[in-house]
């Protein structure tokens, strides 16, 4: 059971043997924490010689980076929902490797979280010194980090009996200290969506690298168009902040520049200075491609420095194999992405999805898998078609502001004739909307109050434009489904006939899927097999069940 939110993790072990003990020691660190879990190196650190230790540097060397692979790699495993940030503040290439005036301590440093627990690796010999140990690392801890007095600490150790015979094999290993080599100015690039393991091992590696400055180019919209989900993408000054939070507690040390990327090689092939460029095998032919444009430049090229792609221990067989923002991106769908707003007004059952999304999306599919689930229809283009009933005074209005060569023979309205007039233009579909968009939303509150009385806890009203008439408060949730243009157009020319243009005209009558997005509280895409929907939306309604039971619970 987790009992800090945020907590600072001290390892002693020589780096050689860490990536072997990492993982045990990260599953029992999460256990007492939750949120944040920071790290901080001092192989050697001996917390229980009597004397108080003093923070010392690390030199870069090649174990390290190893080290930050495993250990990231290992989080996702068995705590990927902790935000683990390993500490570089104490690595710097020096000869003495002691403490000096100009010690990276100089005072301690501030942490975007505030420590709750200290916590350590430390294999405590003597079972009597468990007291004078920990107060050792509390006071050590308030050496290098701003930490509140009376920081609890804790020793990991009892939990990591089971290591040791595999380490005393590992002890009489050499241990590698190969230097790595460092460069002035680093630079990386990437969207850096929902900053996850894979990111914060390119960030961390490339900090060991970069002794002066570090440059991070960051995928601006023109580069996002042709990614998977690109409407679930965080917005770009959100991407930048939270790198800046990782990077000003793990490395502030360093200059940091994080410039817009608008093509593939941003400031990659114009800056003099950069001595470095940080890929992993899917990218390096990025970074060749840019050293080709640095030399037609007439720039030197950079050094490549690679990277091990980390592995995704849980990704699906539609998934791909590495950490990658994209499979975050799908594991959202079917999630409560925005908590709805206070609906406090509204009665809480029945509990009212308003199911909604560009046409083609696949509402249609997704209602009636609801349907099947138990949730009570309520199809708004079919309420639309009768409010257009020969003798209604929908059909009046309607005739009176289109004219007659609306009708067909038998004087009912041709919508297709309708559709044609008012989409793609912007005022006529105002005009019709105005009259029949009050007239559904009547009848949308009467098979609401029916479904009520036949007992149902959920209705999805399936309505094309819920949000474009402002109807949030008719429904408790809103739910959007998205496919990218290219494929609704596709499917609307196949199952309506349209031409491309007309299929194009209708879709541009309606909200982007991006501003959709903005205003949903859950998100669905029918994009990829029959049978992936069905499992979001099964996930969907499961976590659905949940809301609706607190919301009665708490009434
Ligand atoms: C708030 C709501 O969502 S109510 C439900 C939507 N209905 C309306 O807004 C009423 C105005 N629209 C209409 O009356 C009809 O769509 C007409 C007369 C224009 C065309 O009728 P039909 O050719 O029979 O088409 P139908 O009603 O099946 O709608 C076809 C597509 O047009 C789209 N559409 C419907 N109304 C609108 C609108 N007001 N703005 C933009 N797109 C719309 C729908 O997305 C639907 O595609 P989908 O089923 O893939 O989602």
């Amino acid at each position: 059971m987790s009992m800090f939110s945020t907590g600072i993790l001290v390892l002693t072990s020589p780096l050689h043997t860490l990536p072997f003990r990492i993982a045990p020691v990260l599953s029992s660190a999460a256990q007492l924490v939750d949120r944040t879990l920071y790290v901080h190196l001092h192989p050697g650190l001996n917390l229980g010689g009597g004397t108080q230790p003093r923070p010392v540097f690390i030199p870069p060397v090649v174990d390290l980076s190893t080290l930050i692979t495993r250990l990231y790699s290992n989080a996702a495993d068995v705590c990927g929902h902790l935000d683990v940030r390993v500490l570089l503040t104490n690595v710097h290439a020096t000869s003495s490797g002691a403490a000096s005036p100009n010690c990276p301590f100089p005072t301690p440093q501030p942490l975007s979280h505030s420590p709750e627990v200290v916590l350590t690796d430390f294999a405590l010999q003597d079972p009597n010194k468990s007291h004078q140990v920990t107060q050792c690392l509390e006071r050590y801890t308030g050496h290098c980090y701003v930490c509140r007095p009376g920081l609890p600490s804790v020793l990991l150790q009892p939990q990591l009996v089971k290591l040791q015979e595999k380490e005393e094999t590992l002890q009489s290993q050499e241990e590698k200290s190969e230097p790595l080599e460092t460069y002035s100015d680093v630079v990386v690039g990437g969207t850096f969506d929902r900053l996850h393991g894979a990111h914060k091992t390119l960030l961390n590696i490339s900090c060991l690298l970069a002794s002066r400055r570090f440059t991070i180019g960051v995928c601006d919209q023109a580069m996002l168009k042709k990614k998977v989900l690109k409407e679930l993408i965080e917005p770009y000054s959100l991407r930048v902040q939270r790198l800046q939070e990782f990077l000003q507690d793990t490395r502030p040390s360093l200059q940091l520049e994080i410039v817009p990327l608008e093509d593939p090689f941003g400031v990659s092939i114009v800056d003099p200075q950069l001595k470095c460029i940080v890929v992993s095998e899917e990218t390096r032919k990025g970074g060749e491609a840019v050293n080709k444009k640095r030399l037609e430049n007439g720039l030197p090229p950079l050094v490549l420095h690679e990277i091990q792609l980390l592995k995704d221990a849980h990704h699906t067989e539609m998934e791909e194999e590495k950490i990658s923002s994209s499979s975050l991106r799908s594991r959202l769908l079917g999630t409560l992405l925005t908590p709805p707003k206070d609906t406090s007004s509204r009665p809480p059952l029945p509990y009212v999805i308003g199911l909604t999304g560009g046409s083609g999306s696949g509402k249609s599919s997704i209602a009636k898998q609801l349907e099947a689930l138990g949730a009570a229809p309520i199809d708004c283009d079919k309420l639309g078609h009768e409010v257009y009933q020969l003798g209604s005074a929908g059909h009046r209005r309607v005739v009176e502001e289109f004219g007659s060569d609306i009708l067909n023979e038998d004087k009912s309205i041709d919508r297709r004739a309708l559709g044609r007039k008012v989409f793609g233009n912007k005022e006529r579909l105002k005009a019709l909307t105005d009259i029949v968009w009050p007239e559904i939303a009547l009848l949308v509150k009467d098979r609401i109050s029916r479904a009520k009385d036949e007992g149902k806890q959920v209705c999805v009203v399936d309505a094309a434009v819920l949000l474009e008439a402002g109807w949030k408060d008719l429904v408790h949730e809103v739910w959007v489904t998205i496919i990218p243009e290219e494929e609704a157009v596709l499917r609307i020319t196949e199952r309506d006939g349209l031409t491309t243009e007309d299929a194009l005209r209708r879709l541009q009558s309606q909200w982007s899927n991006s501003r959709q997005v903005e205003h949903a509280n859950v998100v669905l895409s029918t994009l990829w097999e029959p049978e992936v929907t069905r499992k979001q939306v099964l996930k969907a309604w499961n976590l659905l069940q949940k809301r609706i039971q607190q919301t009665t619970d708490g009434q």
